[in-house]
Formats: structure tokens, sequence, C-alpha cells
């Protein structure tokens, strides 16, 4: 129905999702592989809660989420990773530039270690509570190939000034 709709690329695993319908891991590759049927690109998204990331857990959270998650046959072509932690979306509050950084690297690791080529080559998007303020500083960390945009996507001036902070 989205891809008749003229959808290209379709989100799945937003936190919304995973916590207030159920959707676990197995559920969610199942549905980036139905995704793939439609002949769309899958954006899965992870990200850890405010809990966990208090308990210290993110990088344990984000390496289950990855595996459980990602179906196998992800490709660069086929399949982008958002990371959104859960904490941020919606919030105004951001992680530091230096924890994007780091946790990026992590989740770059990961799809190298198990897509090879096509790991290093996919996106990863960072999500939750990107506005035109921290756009552009978000944007050139590394490892950061893109923005998922919520509450900021509806007010055209401040979408448009995301957008010119991209790459
Ligand atoms: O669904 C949207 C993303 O979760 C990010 O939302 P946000 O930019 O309003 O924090």
């Amino acid at each position: 129905m989205l891809a008749d709709a003229g959808a290209t690329a379709i989100i799945v695993g937003h936190s919304e999702r995973r916590a207030d319908h159920g959707e676990g891991d197995a559920l969610i590759r199942q549905k980036a592989e139905a995704v793939w049927r439609a002949g769309a690109t899958a954006i899965v998204c992870i990200g850890e809660t405010q809990a966990q990331r208090d308990a210290g857990q993110t990088l344990d959270i984000l390496r289950g989420q990855l595996a459980g998650s990602l179906p196998e046959g992800s490709t660069a072509a086929n399949l982008i990773v958002a990371y959104e932690p859960v904490w941020a979306i919606g919030t105004g509050l951001t992680p530091t530039a230096k924890d994007v950084e780091q946790i990026h690297g992590f989740i770059r690791e990961v799809l190298t270690s198990r897509f090879k080529t096509d790991g290093a080559k996919m996106r990863i998007l960072y999500g939750g509570s990107v506005k035109p303020s921290n756009a552009a500083e978000l944007m050139a960390v590394k490892n950061v190939n893109g923005a998922l945009v919520g509450g900021a996507s509806l007010k055209a001036a401040d979408f448009l000034a995301i957008a010119k902070g991209c790459p």
C-alpha cells in the first residue's frame, strides 16, 4: 500500500512501534523483508531508552537490535539504519556530538563485521530532536549519513534549514 502511494523508503522498528505495539526484533526483521518485497528500501530504527542508557547498556542494546532486526541480505542499497535514542525523540534533548560519533562508529563496526563492504557503505541516520540549531553539527559527525526528522519536519522553514545543513 505504501509503495503504491509512491513511497520508496519505509521506516520499520520505530521506538513507538517497539514500545507501544510490542514489536520485537524478529517482527521488525520480517517487516524489513516485506518492504523489500514491495520494492522499497527499509529504514530500520534502533535506539536505547533512558533507563538503558543510565544502566550503561546502550551498546549492548544496539548490538542486539542490529543482530535481530536486520535481515540476511541487507545491502547498502536496500537498507538504512536509523539510530534514534528513545530519550531524544520529541524531547528537545540530544546526545553530544562526541556521543553520536562513538555510537555511530560502533554501529559501523557491527555493520561492517556482518555485511562486509556493504556494511561499510550502509547509511546510518541520526534521529531524535534534530532541529535547525543542531543539524549541521550532528550531520558533520563521522558515520552520520543523514537525519531522520520528526517534529521539525512539520515546519517547512525548519525542515529546509535542516536540509541545508545535511551533506
Ligand atoms: O519519528 C520521528 C523521529 O522519531 C524523530 O522525532 P523528533 O525529531 O520529533 O524527535
